[in-house]
């Protein structure tokens, strides 16, 4: 089955005012849905970032890829580094590790890689989970992912504010979490620090324990604390955090608190790509990655994550980004097929008021995600939203992500520096 054409839209999805070390989410969040067309009439679908550096990396490399097999992953990736040459360097946002020329080359691979094995179990009439290996398990456990908020944008959007409601304290964090437990039925908790003190951080931890005794807890400011302030917290919360996640920066500073705190460390920012992995086992940095098939080069190379983590006794869990269902599916095909991810995954979906999947074949139960069973990823495009999406972008005033900004509107002289504590 070879490609014969590639549509690449660009769309802006409602999104709150999330807040995290940078600032705050501005009020659309960008992504690129695919459709990669074939010769037997079948089309796979991809999702990934949608800002512009990568959207005009993928829009350079989508001509290149027609009369390819679609079984043939090692020609895609070839066709993507003769084209983005040596300086790929798309920049990132900063909360998933340092730009590189190799993460920008992965980066893009995901990004036609997914639809590649959507095509691949549709020409099968096979899910993505059993090219993968076969099942695991049945549902995927997600965490619910509590974030610091204010109830609405500044300036305030075309749109009504989110149900989600201010949370700035660890009272407001509680009452968010009980609405995830209550209406998703997640059975572990992440919230996003690097917003307040870190102590105040972690007397909305200490809360959440009182109100959830059961809940694994996690807390993940985004390396915006100093190795100290680390150390601190980590003590603080002995016993009580089932991963503390990047407290701090870079593999030499993860290590540094690693050596003083009982639980494990994990990092979907100092371990990003391969060549990171060497450096932080020889010092024993971080003891889970959180796995992320956007930045690390698609569903076959989190497959080799997942065994280098096995090797050498790391454990695995799955990051995210503000997304839609395409990649929900991408993501549940993957832990569906991973014995080693142990750890529930993050998702932002619960933040999600549009998509551009057919709705009913996702679906929370118990906090966890079934493993579609229809062909390929098993999810349809609903072209009414898609369009509606893809004019919401043009409107939207945004081409790349960017938390800062929308931070300065609300405090002219927000400095996003890190670590800030
Ligand atoms: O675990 C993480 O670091 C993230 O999920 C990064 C995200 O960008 C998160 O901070 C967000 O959505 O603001
Ligand atoms: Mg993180």
């Amino acid at each position: 089955m070879k490609i014969t054409d590639v549509n690449i839209t660009p769309i802006a999805m409602k999104d709150p005012p999330l807040r995290n070390i940078h600032g705050v989410h501005q009020p659309y969040a960008l992504r690129s849905i695919l459709q990669v067309h074939t010769d037997e009439g079948l089309t796979g679908l991809g999702e990934t970032y949608g800002d512009l550096a990568i959207l005009t990396a993928l829009r350079k490399v989508a001509p290149r890829l027609t009369g390819l097999d679609v079984l043939d992953l090692n020609g895609l990736e070839r066709i993507i580094r003769e084209t983005l040459g040596a300086s790929a360097g798309l920049a990132t946002h900063g909360l998933v590790g340092e730009a590189s020329d190799e993460k920008s080359v992965s980066t893009v691979l995901s990004a036609f890689e997914i639809p590649c094995w959507d095509l691949q179990g549709k020409a099968l009439g096979r899910p993505v989970v059993d090219l993968l290996g076969g099942k695991v398990r049945d549902a995927v456990p997600y965490s619910g992912y509590l974030f610091f908020k204010p109830a609405a944008h500044t300036p305030l959007p075309d749109y009504a504010t989110d149900t989600w409601g201010e949370a700035m304290d660890a009272e407001g964090i509680v009452a968010q979490a009980r609405k995830m437990v209550d209406g998703w039925g997640f059975k572990s908790l992440k919230l996003k620090g690097g917003v307040l003190p870190p102590q105040d951080e972690a007397d909305a931890i200490l809360a959440l324990r009182d109100e959830f005794p059961d809940h694994p807890l996690r807390l993940d400011p985004n390396a915006g604390w100093t190795v100290e302030s680390s150390i601190a917290v980590g003590r603080k919360l002995d016993g009580v955090l089932e991963y503390l996640e990047d407290p701090t920066g870079g593999i030499d500073g993860m290590a540094a608190v690693a050596r003083e705190v009982s639980m494990p460390l994990a990092t979907n920012m100092c371990v990003t790509e391969f060549a990171h992995v060497k450096p932080a086992v020889l010092v024993d940095a971080v003891q889970v990655i959180l796995s992320d098939h956007h930045f690390w080069g698609g569903l076959r190379r989190s497959r080799e994550l997942a065994g280098i983590c096995r090797t050498f006794g790391i454990g695995l869990s799955m990051h995210s980004n503000s997304h839609l269902g395409i990649s929900l599916a991408a993501m549940t095909h993957l832990a569906g097929a991973a014995p080693e991810l142990t750890y529930d995954c993050d998702t932002h979906y619960p933040y999600l008021v549009e998509d551009v999947v057919v709705q009913g074949v996702l679906s929370f139960k118990d906090g966890s995600v079934t493993v579609p069973d229809g062909p390929g990823l098993g999810v349809e495009l609903d072209l009414d939203s898609l369009a509606r999406l893809a004019e919401q972008y043009e409107k939207c005033g945004f081409d790349t992500r960017d938390d800062i900004t929308p931070m300065r509107a609300v405090q002219p002289d927000w400095d996003p520096v890190i670590p800030r504590w």
